[in-house]
């Protein structure tokens, strides 16, 4: 890791600055979690690279985030996170799971190629604003296409307000126009499916190819463990850039408010139809169906929406499920502990 001179260079910036009372400015040191290990966490503070041993006492804690270290290095807190990304967790045990923390910008690459999708876009906008991340939706292998200017159209007319660039992600010339998400302060991340150029857009942001250091096993005093890549780069702009599998094998799940902000114009006409639990398949009263046959809006778009929200709401009911499973199974371990409390009591 090259020397941090200043805190922005690691995306550190008002809103966490704010957290701090005067004690604290004074007195703890602000690190940035950058690499999770299983029993510990990489940080990266102004004084470089710090170890913290992860603790039940600590929060749940992920790349990304931010926490107070004490005079002697210890954890003190973690601070309030600007943005949040997180996933249904693979596994018989559906739960909620950590991916990444204080994502400024999320690059939405996707390639203007046969594999160009607008759903592709649709679902990845929907979890960045779930996150409560700006998206730039970045379409790549734009020296490949006869017509990028259409595609950039069509992606445009998603959402007027949507920032859009189309790059030769190998020449970083052409990504240039991303530089103004890459300064000092801000966190970037690259979503986006196999093979679309996110490690080639990420080579071009980083100006040189970034080391992935394969897992390996390791020998220590505590056992094995694995050792994994850090997720956190400098970018040379002064920004950060965070990369972790996590975040490109993210999927759906539990993002109702990120699937309506990104159709905003079809959550507007459901709140028009007649029933409040309206499908907007075939109910009577459907103002979505009738907007779509008044070709106000596009079928392709519509189906995307009802597709979106079926898979997320399945996943949330699962994660739901689980929840109340835990809740009921702590009310039963609360009540065993109550009765063999009283029949001590009673001997
Ligand atoms: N001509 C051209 N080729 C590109 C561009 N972006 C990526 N490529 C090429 O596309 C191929 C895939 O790019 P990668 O950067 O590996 O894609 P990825 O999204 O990281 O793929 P995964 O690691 O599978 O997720 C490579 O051969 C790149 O050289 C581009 O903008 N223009
Ligand atoms: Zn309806």
């Amino acid at each position: 890791m090259t020397t941090i001179s200043r805190l922005s260079q690691l995306g550190w910036k008002p809103f966490f600055q704010q957290q701090l009372t005067l004690e604290e400015l004074a007195d703890y040191q602000p690190a940035r979690v950058a690499v999770q290990h299983r029993s510990q966490y990489e940080l990266y503070s102004e004084e470089g690279r710090k170890i913290l041993q992860a603790s039940s006492n600590q929060p749940s804690l992920v790349v990304g985030d931010w926490v107070l270290l004490d005079p002697e290095g210890g954890f003190y807190r973690a601070l309030e996170r600007l943005s949040c990304f997180s996933r249904k967790a693979a596994g018989s045990r559906i739960s909620e799971q950590l991916i990444a923390a204080n994502v400024d910008t999320v690059f939405i690459t996707c390639a203007l190629n046969q594999n160009f999708s607008l759903s592709r876009i649709e679902r990845y906008l929907a979890l960045t604003r779930e996150a409560g991340a700006e998206a730039v939706v970045v379409l790549t292998k734009a020296d490949l296409c006869d017509d990028p200017h259409s595609l950039v159209s069509q992606v445009q007319a998603l959402d007027s307000r949507l920032l859009v660039e189309a790059v030769n992600a190998l020449d970083q010339q052409s990504t240039g126009v991303l530089a103004s998400w890459c300064r000092a302060g801000s966190t970037v991340a690259v979503l986006g499916s196999s093979g679309v150029g996110k490690s080639t857009l990420i080579n071009s942001l980083m100006g040189c190819p970034v080391q992935h250091t394969q897992a390996a096993r390791e020998d220590d005093d505590r056992g094995r463990h694995t050792t994994t890549a850090r997720s956190l780069h400098l970018i040379p702009s002064g920004g950060v850039l965070l990369d972790t599998p996590g975040m490109r094998e993210l999927q759906l799940s539990s993002c109702e408010a990120g699937i309506e902000a990104t159709f905003a114009d079809i959550s507007a006409l459901a709140s028009a139809c007649r029933f409040t639990d309206c499908q907007h398949q075939n109910e009577p009263g459907c103002a979505v169906q009738a907007a779509l046959q008044a070709s106000q809006i596009d079928q392709r778009r519509l189906t995307n929406y009802l597709k979106l929200m079926q898979e997320q709401a399945r996943n949330s009911l699962t994660l739901a499920q689980s929840r109340a499973k835990e809740r009921s199974l702590s009310r039963y371990y609360r009540k065993v502990l109550h009765e063999s409390a009283k029949l001590k009591k009673s001997d």
